[in-house]
């Protein structure tokens, strides 16, 4: 089974409140893009978990991937069903893009389906959350505007425009940033209705802008053509377009220093669309 793994944006990135756990109650809206690692899946006679190939500093056992795989075997029908998993990376590590939690959700639908678990999506992003706030969206596959630490979905059909993604030279740690006591913690709570008619903004905007030059400056430079946003912690920025020509444009003159990428939103996860294919085609 090969399956590609989609980044999210938050549209917007409200913090409301903060748990008795440390962990922020957050008001957002996440929408997929179609720029997606791809993860292979290899059923085997062995009886253990693989992945390859090896991510630099990444240790296999913190690789999310192992971890969503470990997190499921309990549910799996036979332990004779080994698993080799390759991982494709396209999505910088770091980037407020979610490409570990997607890499994660993937991996749990994945192996829902090959190792015969037949959890329901509902149980499996319970069991996800575990592995980073932003699974669960990943595992429901619809856009949604999130609540809780991101794990109280409700579907949304937000409009699907193109964006200009780039991602300044650097690596935004969430927990630095969460753990900043500069950080806005207060914003006053919107309706949904509210969110989808008018949008909202990015509280760790300001602090991520200070403690790294390189975001300030992208974000400078980007803010000549348009309303720049910062998506989850960063390091990534983005702008909207109506149309692929006119974010092209504008990526052609991006300082080569900096990483870009023209996409598009989706309302429904690429990684959905391809297993329910699967799924169509393996039946019975
Ligand atoms: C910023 C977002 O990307 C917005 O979608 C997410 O809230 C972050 O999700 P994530 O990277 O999956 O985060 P996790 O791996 O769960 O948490 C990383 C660290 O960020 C902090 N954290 C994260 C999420 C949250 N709602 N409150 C927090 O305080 C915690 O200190 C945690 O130790
Ligand atoms: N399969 C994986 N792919 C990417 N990162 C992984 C993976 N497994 C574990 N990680 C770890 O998770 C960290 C965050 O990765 P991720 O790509 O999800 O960051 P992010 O885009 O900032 O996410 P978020 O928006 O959820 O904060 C990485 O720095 C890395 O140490």
């Amino acid at each position: 089974m090969q399956l590609p793994s989609p980044a999210k944006l938050n549209l917007f990135l409200h913090i409301t409140g903060q748990r008795q756990d440390g962990y922020h109650e957050l008001q957002t809206l996440f929408q997929f893009i179609d720029l997606c690692d791809t993860l292979h899946f290899s059923l085997n006679e062995e009886s253990d978990v693989t992945i390859s190939p090896e991510i630099k500093d990444l240790p296999t056992q913190e690789n999310l991937v192992y971890k969503a795989a470990k997190l499921l075997e309990p549910f799996r029908k036979k332990t004779t069903y080994g698993v080799a998993i390759r991982l494709e990376k396209q999505l910088p590590m770091g980037g407020g893009i979610g490409g570990g939690s997607s890499n994660a959700a993937t991996t749990l639908l994945a192996l829902n389906q090959l190792w015969q678990c037949q959890l329901s999506l509902e149980k499996l992003a319970q069991l996800g959350v575990q592995l980073g706030a932003d699974v669960p969206v990943f595992v429901m596959g619809f856009s949604a505007f999130a609540e809780g630490v991101g794990e109280r979905l409700q579907k949304v059909t937000l409009p699907t425009p193109y964006f200009l993604l780039v991602k300044p030279n650097c690596h935004v740690s969430t927990c630095q940033i969460f753990t900043d006591k500069d950080l806005t913690r207060d914003t006053p709570p919107i309706r949904i209705s509210h969110a989808l008619k008018l949008g909202g903004h990015n509280d760790c905007l300001n602090l991520v802008r200070k403690y790294n030059p390189e975001v300030n400056e992208a974000y400078l430079w980007l803010k000549n053509h348009g309303d720049v946003k910062l998506t989850g912690t960063g390091a990534c920025l983005f702008l909207t377009f109506n149309n692929a020509h006119d974010a092209e444009q504008v990526r052609a003159t991006i300082p080569e220093k900096w990483q870009a990428w023209v996409c598009r939103g989706c309302n429904v996860s690429p990684t959905h669309d391809v297993l329910n294919q699967w799924i169509e085609k393996n039946k019975g």
